[in-house]
């Protein structure tokens, strides 16, 4: 089953009538007051599914939960520093945790760059919430996202609460750009255009399934674009930014879906979309993690399916990500092992 993109404000309508006692969940959010994180929280703010939102960051969490309070939704909303145990009242009893925090690119960095200061920014997270909060779902969306999601497996292993099914990689926002971009290809509606990514979240490893797609007609130089466009997405952003960052609106919306197919998920309406988790299908490569369709259920990650029919030209894809991937898995946990 592919999971087609939707229009947040349909989905908010739509919940608004189907809340009910058993979608009550906390969510955490740990780097809340950054680009993604304060507009996560608003997106999350507006999710009926979530009765107790808690905001976590360095600074200015307070303001950005009394700013989100005002919206009118029924759940609660609390912002803490780390004084005060903060991020152990952020934590417990969330039984879903968000990770934007770190730092972003800049024009010319890849996201492998920001590794040597997110690295340490997600273990220490990960370490809070396998203490505070081990049962919760994790999603991480700091990057680089190959390597932080084998961080917080490594250090949820030393900790002996490792559960594969709980622990994602947010790789959504390259879900959404390939249904926005072959779209604009085809004059379509986005909302009509799914399209399964798999691989990872960085450059190469990315890697759209298009054959799988309404277009597989798509070749030669169309193809070649669109594909090199979904995956350095990300660097479109980064150079309009201009220093500023990376994108955060889009990656809102990206990590608020996600966290929405979850929560319904575990409320017992299964959704299936891609997302970097630990994988079988790989493994025998000594590739741990991977991004495929995922069905998602009570326990998390309940079936991994298989990449699917391949064409040539994405088995290549596949094979070049495989290279980059396998690197970057391992520098995650050489790090833990050799910082834990
Ligand atoms: N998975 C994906 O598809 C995407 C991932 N990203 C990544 O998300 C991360 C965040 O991006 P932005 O929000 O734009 O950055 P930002 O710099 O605007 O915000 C990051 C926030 O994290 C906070 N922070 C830093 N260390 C922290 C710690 N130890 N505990 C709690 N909070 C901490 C900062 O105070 C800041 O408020 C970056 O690593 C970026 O590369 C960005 C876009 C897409
Ligand atoms: O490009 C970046 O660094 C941020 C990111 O992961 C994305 O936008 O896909």
């Amino acid at each position: 089953m592919v999971l087609l993109p939707r229009n947040v404000f349909a989905q908010v309508q739509r919940r608004a009538f189907s809340a009910s006692a058993a979608n009550a969940y906390k969510v955490a959010v740990l780097g809340a007051a950054g680009g993604i994180g304060q507009p996560l929280s608003l997106l999350l703010k507006l999710n009926q599914k979530v009765t107790d939102l808690a905001l976590y960051d360095l600074r200015g969490a307070p303001g950005v939960a009394a700013d989100v309070s005002h919206v009118p939704t029924n759940s609660t909303v609390a912002g803490y520093l780390p004084d005060n145990g903060g991020l152990e009242k952020t934590l417990t009893g969330a039984e879903v945790v968000l990770i934007p925090a770190g730092v972003p690119r800049k024009p010319g960095m890849t996201r492998d760059d920001l590794f040597n200061t997110n690295a340490s920014i997600v273990r220490d997270l990960a370490k809070a919430a396998a203490e505070f909060a081990p049962k919760a779902f994790i999603l991480v969306i700091a990057n680089p996202v190959n390597s932080t999601v084998p961080i917080v497996a490594e250090v949820y292993k030393s900790k002996g609460v490792y559960d594969p099914k709980r622990l994602f990689g947010v790789t959504t926002l390259d879900v959404l750009r390939a249904s926005r971009f072959i779209s604009e290809v085809k004059g379509t509606d986005p909302n009509q255009e799914p399209v399964t990514v798999v691989g990872g979240h960085s450059g190469v490893t990315i890697v759209p399934l298009l054959s799988q797609s309404n277009h597989p007609e798509i070749s030669g130089e169309t193809l070649d674009a669109l594909v090199h466009r979904i995956q350095f997405g990300g660097d479109e952003v980064v150079k309009a930014k201009d220093g500023a960052g990376s994108a955060t609106l889009s990656m809102a919306q990206a990590a608020a879906r996600f966290a929405d197919s979850l929560l319904s998920s575990i409320s017992g309406t299964p959704v299936t979309e891609p997302t970097f988790v630990d994988s079988p299908l790989f493994k025998d490569e000594g590739i741990d993690f991977f991004s495929s369709q995922v069905t998602l259920g009570p326990s998390g990650a309940e079936q991994i399916h298989p990449l699917g029919k391949l064409n040539e030209y994405e088995e290549k894809l596949i094979e070049a990500a495989k290279v980059d991937l396998k690197k970057n898995i391992a520098k995650g946990v050489k790090f833990v092992a050799e910082n834990p």
